[in-house]
């Protein structure tokens, strides 16, 4: 029998930029309504990872992987074509990147390539991902507004508006709050908690404070490798591997 709550299942994955294998034999479990953190020194591969479930690195010339990853059981290279895979699997980057044109019409944007065309349907679409992105009191009145002239924190927030507009099932993020002050990070780490009812959350963070606050499980890589993966108590408190034990405690990375 299928097990319905695991989202993402990885097995023997390898990853090769032309000559260079940034990820080596990784297995992994990635459950539902989890919380997944990926934390390691710069360079080990946890973008590289995060992007190769959604397959972004499709789009970088001499990529290679092998090895498999299968979303609800399905093998996302061979059984799911890459833009179903991209509207299941949404991504927010490190620096939020809204388009430029108004706050609605980024949100929008996604619904209406799908081909949602109804403005009140639109409208309530808008509504519901500002509101769950928990920046809809602050963009209400200026829904024309270019989503640019937003703050940082704001703009981030817009960002994963547009990313929930589609209704994915898992939302990639790849150091969410690096760009932000304090208070936008606390307020972006609080609609995570709060988005985990719904979403499945994988977030690349080298804040380890930040992974120990939200996440459940915490992948720590290394060269390539995943090192250890374990729920995040134990990641923190008591890890079974001492290069993970020194990385936490900042002896090195
Ligand atoms: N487009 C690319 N072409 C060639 N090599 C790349 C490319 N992107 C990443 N790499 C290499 O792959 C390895 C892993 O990079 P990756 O960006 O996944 O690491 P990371 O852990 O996310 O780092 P950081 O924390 O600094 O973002 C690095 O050695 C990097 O130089």
């Amino acid at each position: 029998m299928s097990d319905h709550t695991l989202k993402f299942d990885i097995k023997d994955l390898d990853f090769f930029y032309e000559d260079f294998q940034a990820l080596k034999n990784i297995q992994m479990e990635i459950k539902t309504n989890e919380i997944t953190a990926f934390i390691g020194p710069s360079g080990c591969g946890k973008s590289t990872f995060l992007r190769a479930l959604n397959r972004m690195n499709d789009l970088i010339e001499g990529t290679r992987v092998e090895g498999k990853i299968y979303l609800d059981g399905e093998d996302v290279y061979d059984k799911i074509d890459a833009i179903t895979l991209r509207s299941r699997v949404g991504m927010v980057f490190q620096k939020p990147n809204p388009f430029p044109m108004s706050v609605y019409d980024n949100i929008a944007y996604g619904p209406r390539l799908n081909g949602i065309k109804k403005k009140s349907i639109l409208n309530e679409i808008v509504e519901r991902s500002l509101r769950q992105a928990a920046v809809w009191d602050e963009c209400k009145d200026k829904l024309k507004q270019n989503a640019l002239s937003f703050s940082g924190g704001q703009q981030q927030r817009i960002c994963i508006a547009r990313a929930l507009a589609v209704e994915p099932e898992v939302l990639l993020m790849d150091e969410p709050t690096s760009a932000l002050d304090p208070i936008s990070t606390l307020k972006i780490e609080d609609l995570i908690t709060e988005l985990k009812k719904d979403y499945t959350i994988i977030i690349v963070t080298h804040n380890m404070q930040q992974a120990a606050r939200i996440s459940d499980k915490t992948a720590f890589f290394l060269l390539g490798e995943l090192l250890e993966f374990d729920t995040t108590e134990t990641i923190f408190s008591n890890p079974k591997n001492k290069k993970t034990e020194d990385y936490i405690t900042g002896r090195f990375g």
